[in-house]
């Protein structure tokens, strides 16, 4: 069994690499595993976990997210580096999820995500900039393992990201608005 990161919530099952839910159809499933198809993540180089990164709870009082947690730089990130594959359970059904990000689209239009609400790795925990820093200092970028499986991974930007420095992307506008609207404020832009 792998061991948990210092900090992880006792809610939330650790999984270093993302796991398949039913409602993938088995075409997508298929396309997403790669030519290994189960072996895929068995057979992956990256394990999944990254030693550049810690879990903290957010405790500056000026944070948007006081109180939760964040996602932090352990070390000094070089420039366009592969930092972590966010995790999850790989689903094709509806989630009302603040952990759910999409990976791929089919051709029926099935949007298939990774939700992290319940299963996931360090990545769940990484905030939007807004509020927090004029700029994102990390991108969320689809990619291949060695082994073939379509995973969603973190990169840091052109810039070096400072150790101890929170890693933050962006959600994207629409995540906001869709939160926005059902009463959820949404954070300014610092
Ligand atoms: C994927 S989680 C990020 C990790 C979360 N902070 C935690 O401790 O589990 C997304 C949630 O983090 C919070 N969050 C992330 N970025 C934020 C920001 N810029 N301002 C305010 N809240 C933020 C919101 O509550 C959002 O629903």
């Amino acid at each position: 069994m792998t061991a948990k990161p210092t900090n992880w919530p006792t809610n939330v099952q650790y999984i270093p690499q993302q796991c398949y839910h039913s409602s993938v159809p088995l075409e997508a499933l298929s396309y997403i595993r790669g030519p290994l198809g189960k072996n895929a993540s068995l057979k992956s180089t990256n394990n999944g976990r990254s030693s550049s990164v810690i879990i903290r709870t957010i405790t500056d009082p000026s944070h948007p997210a006081v109180g939760q947690c964040g996602l932090f730089a352990a070390k000094k990130i070089p420039p366009n580096t592969h930092i972590i594959d966010y995790s999850g359970e790989v689903h094709g059904d509806d989630r009302d999820s603040d952990y759910d990000l999409s990976l791929y689209r089919t051709q029926d239009g099935l949007s298939i995500g990774i939700d992290a609400l319940s299963f996931g790795n360090e990545a769940r925990f990484i905030n939007d900039y807004r509020g927090i820093r004029s700029k994102p200092n990390a991108v969320f970028q689809d990619r291949r393992t060695d082994a073939g499986e379509l995973r969603m991974s973190v990169w840091s930007t052109s810039l070096p990201i400072k150790k101890g420095q929170e890693i933050l992307v962006s959600y994207g506008k629409g995540w906001w608005k869709a939160r926005f609207n059902d009463g959820v404020a949404e954070p300014h832009t610092a």
